[in-house]
């Protein structure tokens, strides 16, 4: 896994104060970074417009400019003049080698904005926008320097933002990066070293970005083993039957031992799985919540009390009961609208969903250092997965899960693991990652899949 920064101005001090570094140096590798992608990735004859505001995101692409001229068909656009003072010293330096400004957008195969980088501090005007809009409708490929124009510390797009192809990101990645507003417009995410490798320019951090070797998969390494060894989960089922039923097939076929259902009614199962009507005696995770509708208050009081590791979804999100649970080792995998109505029920906050989506990271850090026991997985464009005072995103989700039954599947995934004795942080994680890493591996068109499909391709994993 890789750190996420809230800020990096602070590191970028510590570069000049325990390196001794500059500004100029940093900037140069930042420019370099540009360049040399620009390099390897596109013929010499092309032509590159540089789109250029008046800071230090600027001035990184006025120093692209000098990087690529006379290799290139530079075409560097200033439209507000310069006002930092390494944006003064780029423009000089381009002057002196004669490279032209242009006075407008221009047709071109590259475009780059550095137009607004980390220093954005208010909303855009009117003829930032629209320029913006102008440069997101040219036919060519669309480079970002730090972070898409228009996006925000927080990763907040009041009005429009760069429409990226890639994010060249400098220094750490960001926060603002992950936002789920975010995800359409930061493109593929690389970061470039500003003159020390990464790890040395990055200090401790409590965020990270998940990858693909982060997933655990549940293999089996033991010869001498029984069903029993990968342990007895018991799925709760209630008023909408069939969420139980999906996330019960998803967890046996992400090697669960045993799975039963708990159901007052009769209710058709694959042969694998089992009906009871109450907690098997040798259960080893639970899970709970998923199309639960009306409900037995005692009933799931028990259950929740009980010391078994507990995946809770959906409907428990908006009753009191879920509130003796918040201090056990539980996972919760609420969607944005679940997680408002949690917030309000444990006095957090009470906010609508276009609130939390702005700040995503900011009210599930207040939850968890709440509730630092529990681990709660927001579901989202970008998953949020929380405990205490770290959070792990897993940006590997598509539009491709937006159906339902998805989240029963992951709900069914997380207990697969608990019961055969992930922690729950793990399970979390892992799960998290083979749904979205099996969504993408469905090769039929994005919009057709369906819950069992994405069991197959778990399977598959
Ligand atoms: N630090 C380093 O060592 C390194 C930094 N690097 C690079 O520096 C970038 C950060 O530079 P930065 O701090 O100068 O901010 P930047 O994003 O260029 O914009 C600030 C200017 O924009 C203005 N402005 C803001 N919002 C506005 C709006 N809505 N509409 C209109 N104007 C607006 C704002 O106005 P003011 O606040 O002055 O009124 C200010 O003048 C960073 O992203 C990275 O690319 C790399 O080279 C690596 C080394
Ligand atoms: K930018």
């Amino acid at each position: 896994m890789q750190k996420i920064f809230y800020e990096v101005n602070s590191l970028d001090k510590r570069c000049y104060e325990k390196f001794a570094l500059t500004e100029d140096i940093l900037m140069e590798h930042a420019s370099s970074s540009m360049a040399s992608y620009i390099e390897n990735n596109f013929e010499n004859d092309k032509t590159v417009l540089i789109v250029c505001g008046v800071g230090n995101n600027g001035a990184d692409g006025i120093a692209l400019a000098r990087l690529l001229y006379s290799r290139f068909n530079v075409k560097l656009y200033i439209p507000y003049g310069v006002k930092s003072q390494m944006a003064q010293l780029q423009l000089k330096r381009v002057n002196l080698i004669g490279i032209d400004i242009v006075e407008e957008i221009c047709q071109c195969d590259i475009v780059v904005d550095c137009l607004f980088g980390s220093g954005l501090n208010k909303d855009l005007d009117k003829s930032s926008q629209k320029l913006i809009e102008n440069l997101n409708l040219l036919d060519a490929f669309k480079i970002a320097c730090d972070i898409p124009s228009g996006i925000s510390s927080i990763g907040e797009i009041t009005t429009v933002a760069f429409n990226a192809d890639i994010t060249i990101t400098m220094g750490a990645l960001k926060v603002s990066l992950f936002s789920d507003m975010a995800k359409d417009y930061v493109g593929k995410i690389e970061v470039s070293n500003l003159g020390v490798q990464r790890e040395i320019y990055e200090e401790d951090s409590t965020l990270f970005l998940l990858d693909k070797e982060d997933m655990k998969l549940p293999f089996r390494d033991k010869k001498d083993a029984h069903k029993g060894t990968y342990g007895h989960l018991n799925v709760v089922a209630g008023s909408k039957k069939g969420a139980g039923v999906i996330a019960a097939k998803a967890a046996f076929g992400f090697g669960a031992g045993l799975v039963s259902v708990i159901c007052h009614e009769c209710i058709d199962l694959p042969y694998h799985i089992m009906q009871t009507h109450k907690l098997s005696e040798n259960c080893t995770a639970i899970a709970v919540g998923m199309g639960l509708g009306n409900y037995e208050e005692k009933e799931i009081e028990v259950i929740l009390e009980s010391n078994i590791p507990t995946i809770i979804d959906a409907d428990l999100f908006y009753e009191d009961v879920i509130l003796k649970a918040l201090d056990k080792n539980v996972v919760l995998t609420p969607h944005p609208k679940e997680f408002c109505a949690l917030l309000k029920l444990t006095g957090i906050a009470n906010i609508d969903v276009p609130t939390l989506q702005k700040d995503r990271f900011k009210y599930l850090s207040e939850f968890c250092t709440k509730y630092p026991k529990v681990v709660l997985l927001l579901k989202g464009a970008n998953v949020l997965i929380g405990q205490d005072k770290n959070i792990y995103v897993n940006s590997f989700g598509s539009a491709v899960l937006s159906k339902g039954g998805s989240g029963d599947v992951l709900s069914g995934l997380v207990a697969g693991l608990l019961t055969q004795g992930y922690s729950c942080l793990d399970a979390a994680i892992s799960a998290s990652l083979a749904h979205t890493i099996a969504a993408n591996n469905y090769k039929k068109n994005n919009y057709s899949l369906i819950p069992s499909d994405l069991v197959e391709e778990v399977k598959k994993l």
